[in-house]
């Protein structure tokens, strides 16, 4: 199967503005989506896109429209290769390699053609690689810079140590879902009394962990810590994002602070470049029990390997369209398993959660094996543009069963939010 066009489109929701000023990093978030669109010779299409925030999607569309010409006429039969043309040719590694906008539109195509390959397949991205061999796994990953951390015939031994199980854990999946955790009551530009609400409504529909944001100002954060922990009780985990606010020192202050209301985990303290910094704010926090996690702007599998070589943070947070796609992504999750780290995946912006679920449920049947302190994170927003979006139940994302990769917009909402000249815009 060859891929014959590719049409690209400029996503964005301002309906996203009940969201502004909602975390320390980003007042306006438009969130947007820099959507491509494979036609493959077999008259199928494959649906792909990263996330991004306003003006950042013009850059990152331009971006997939220079790297077209690496796709056009080009086989997706052996998807290894498909993503190893993207990231090893020569003349775009002088741009990074591996990072910045150049990676993020690599994962806009590479995940495009998965949502091909699984339509063309008739099964869900998750399905499609979790009935393949260790073998075929290993084949996908672009072992380049790894070695000293984990090696192909490593990660065989952790792929084949998961291969007996592997239908037990679909049946399990199928039974009662991968767990998740939501981040809608913890938005910072929300009143304490929506907090309040939306925390008692999080219990009630079964979340057993809520997030906040912090890192605005140390008062209001101890506030709503307190608040976020009286309404929920002792037994569910209350996790912080600090959206990379702070400096080490700062961090580790600010995290002391909210120390007496047990925070689960302060996410992105810090630079997400920062690997020595991730581990001394772990290393100062870790007698208060608070673990550090990271991952949404980690810009590829290397920078990962550190993190966990450095011991530098407690869960891994794989982000389905910032590194290479799918298969850098099947790199981080060996890693984390050879490390022993759980991946809790990011998610939320514009349907990252309808991404990663895949691979959250690739990495329990077939990698991992274990669904212990593993959540996905969902935020309620959005969804409704989907074709194929997730669906929550008592806390936890059900098994898609749809072909591909969930990651189709519809085409009436291609139509409205396209930037500049979509209704909504116009
Ligand atoms: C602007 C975005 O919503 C971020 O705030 C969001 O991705 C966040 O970092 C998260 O972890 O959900």
């Amino acid at each position: 199967m060859k891929i014959v066009a590719i049409d690209t489109y400029d996503v964005r929701f301002p309906t996203s503005r009940e969201l502004d000023g909602s975390d320390a990093m980003n007042p306006d978030p438009d969130y947007s989506a820099a959507y491509v669109v494979l036609h493959a010779d077999n008259g199928r299409a494959g649906h792909g896109f990263t996330f991004t925030i306003g003006r950042g999607n013009e850059v990152c569309q331009a971006a997939i429209e220079a790297l077209a010409p690496f796709v056009v006429g080009q086989s997706v039969d052996d998807l290894g290769e498909f993503a190893r043309r993207l990231t090893h040719d020569s003349q775009i590694r002088w741009l990074g390699p591996e990072k910045g906008v150049v990676h993020l539109a690599a994962a806009a195509l590479i995940n495009a053609a998965w949502d091909l390959a699984g339509k063309t397949a008739g099964k869900p991205v998750w399905q499609l690689l979790a009935e393949m061999s260790p073998q075929q796994i290993v084949d996908l990953v672009d072992w380049r810079y790894l070695s000293d951390a984990l090696n192909p015939a490593e990660a065989l031994e952790i792929l084949s140590a998961a291969l007996p199980g592997r239908a037990d854990r679909i049946a399990d999946l199928k039974r009662s879902g991968y767990p998740a955790y939501t981040t809608s009551p913890g938005w910072l530009g929300y009143s304490d009394e929506k907090l309040v609400r939306l925390a008692r409504e999080a219990v009630a529909d079964g979340y057993t962990q809520i997030k906040l944001k912090v890192g605005d100002n140390l008062e209001d954060d101890v506030r709503r810590m307190k608040l976020a922990r009286q309404t929920v009780g002792d037994s569910i985990r209350v996790a912080v994002d600090a959206n990379q606010r702070w400096d080490v020192d700062e961090a580790v202050r600010w995290m002391t602070a909210l120390a007496p209301y047990d925070p689960w985990w302060i996410e992105e303290p810090t630079s997400p470049d920062d690997v020595l910094g991730h581990a001394a704010i772990r290393r100062a926090l870790s007698p208060s029990g608070i673990k550090v996690a990271t991952g949404e702007h980690v810009q590829n599998r290397i920078i990962f390997k550190q993190l966990l070589q450095a011991d530098a943070v407690d869960f891994v947070q794989i982000d389905a369209a910032r590194v290479a796609g799918v298969n850098e992504n099947i790199a981080i999750l060996l890693l984390a398993a050879k490390y022993g780290k759980p991946v809790c995946p990011h998610a939320g912006g514009v349907g990252l959660c309808e991404l990663v679920q895949h691979l959250s449920i690739f990495d329990y049947v077939a990698v991992s094996g274990s669904m212990q302190d593993r959540v996905i994170e969902y935020v309620d927003h959005l969804h409704e543009h989907f074709v194929d979006p997730v669906v929550i139940q008592d806390g936890a994302y059900q098994v898609p069963t749809a072909p591909g990769f969930s990651a189709e917009i519809r085409p009436e909402t291609l139509q409205r939010f396209s930037y500049p000249d979509g209704p909504e815009w116009a």
